[in-house]
């Protein structure tokens, strides 16, 4: 059966990291996961297009890839993951440690190596609750922890 036909402005994508289709608004260069259901607005309406973020990732056995820099088999538990991460937030918030610093020294992510840098990204880059905790957060401002299938994060919005 043929696929429906999107509303007029709308182009549909492959996201690489991802694997996940998302929707392009051609006018605005915009993207979201969710199918649109109306013609596409020619002018932004929802917030910033791109981000900066750094994060801090703790992998446990159940991640997508449970190998790190770090550690070439990750076997800690989800519990472990999500106690390690709120420590680490806790000694951010206090002032005790920066994030640059304990995300260099402690992320599972080869992002470790720029203190957890991840640059710009739009909507559409990255999996999904990342997404959504990034772009719900201020400049300046540290996320709780956020779950994705790589594993526990904490995302600091740099710009
Ligand atoms: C999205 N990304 N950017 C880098 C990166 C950026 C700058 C410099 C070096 C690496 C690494 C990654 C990446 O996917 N890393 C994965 C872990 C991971 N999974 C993520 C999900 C969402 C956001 C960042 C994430 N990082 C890995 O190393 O197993």
């Amino acid at each position: 059966m043929a696929e429906e036909e999107l509303p007029s402005g709308w182009e549909k994508r492959l996201s690489r990291s991802t694997g996940q289709h998302y929707y392009l608004n051609i006018y605005t260069k915009e993207s979201q996961w969710d199918r649109p259901d109306k013609p596409a607005e020619p002018v932004s309406s929802s917030g910033p297009e791109q981000v900066q973020c750094s994060h801090l990732l703790v992998k446990h056995q159940h991640s997508r890839r449970p190998s790190s820099w770090r550690e070439e088999e990750i076997t800690r538990t989800k519990e472990e993951a999500l106690d390690l991460i709120k420590s680490y937030r806790e000694q951010i918030v206090s002032g005790r440690a920066s994030f640059f610093e304990l995300a260099q020294k402690y992320s599972d992510c080869s992002s470790a190596r720029r203190g957890g840098e991840l640059g710009l990204f739009a909507r559409g880059a990255m999996q999904r609750p990342f997404e959504q905790a990034a772009f719900a957060l201020k400049v300046g401002e540290l996320s709780e922890p956020v779950t994705t299938d790589s594993g526990i994060h904490i995302i600091l919005r740099t710009a």
